[in-house]
């Protein structure tokens, strides 16, 4: 549905940020971005949302390349960016969510709809009248997930989308993904945590220093995740 084939992007003063990076987001799939800090996760997010400009290579929208199908392919692609504060900027909960309907011609009617049922599968319909820059943070995310899911894009790319949630939000964000799944979306997770793509991907593509140096099912070699920098083996306070 979604892919990248041979990118390349380079940053000013960085160099090449992505060397060569193929990878392939499918319908009704949860694939899985595993990658440390800094191994290009979210520079690859942006090339594959049309946000980014790449230097080779190419990114297809149902074969097509993307680039000659925007702006108009935005609405097909979601970004759940890493820092909820990157993606919020309306007075409300509420108003946030209606303003991503704005584009899409719906009457007042099916947009009340589509943030009733997006609110309940977040579980923020108590916070609808609040707000945004006064939330917690757990609360933002919820409300950035809801602001991208309310206008029903086939693809879904989220940017680390676990990091600095507690238990119960992590539960109710796998719970949304896997819901994602079923309603046969292509949903890209990035994220340097092993054992949540292990759990939910159905495919995972290791980036390590701008490369893909694995892909495959879960599980995922060892001898690759040592290579990544990935394996979990930080050691205590030493003596
Ligand atoms: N706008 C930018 N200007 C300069 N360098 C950048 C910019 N964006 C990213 N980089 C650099 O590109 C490399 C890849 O960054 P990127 O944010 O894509 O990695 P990541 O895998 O998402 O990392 P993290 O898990 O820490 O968020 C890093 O070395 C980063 O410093």
């Amino acid at each position: 549905m979604l892919t990248a084939e041979g990118v390349w992007v380079s940053l000013p003063g960085v160099g090449s940020v992505l060397k060569e990076v193929s990878l392939e987001v499918r319908a009704g799939e949860i694939t899985g971005l595993l990658g440390p800090n800094g191994a290009g996760k979210t520079t690859l997010i942006l090339a594959m949302a049309g946000l980014l400009k790449i230097e080779r290579g190419r990114i297809l929208l149902d074969g097509r390349d993307l680039y000659s199908q925007l702006p108009h392919a935005r609405r097909r692609i979601g970004v759940v960016f890493q820092d909820p504060d990157d993606q919020l900027f309306n007075p409300t909960v509420r108003d946030e969510l209606l303003f991503a309907l704005d584009q899409l011609g719906l009457s007042s009617k099916e947009k009340e709809e589509r943030v009733a049922r997006v609110s309940a599968q977040l579980g923020i319909e108590d916070l609808l009248e609040r707000p945004v820059h006064a939330l917690s943070f757990g609360e933002k995310r919820r409300v950035a997930i809801a602001s991208i899911l309310v206008y029903d894009p086939e693809v879904v790319l989220f940017d680390e989308p676990t990091a600095n949630l507690d238990a119960r939000s992590v539960k109710l964000l796998l719970d949304t993904i896997c819901e994602l799944r079923r309603e046969r979306k292509a949903v890209l997770v990035a994220t340097h945590d092993v054992e949540l793509v292990s759990r939910v991907a159905d495919r995972v593509f290791v980036l390590y220093d701008g490369r893909i140096t694995w892909s495959g099912s879960p599980p995922i070699p060892r001898e690759i995740l040592e290579d990544a920098s990935l394996s979990n083996s930080v050691g205590g306070c030493a003596e």
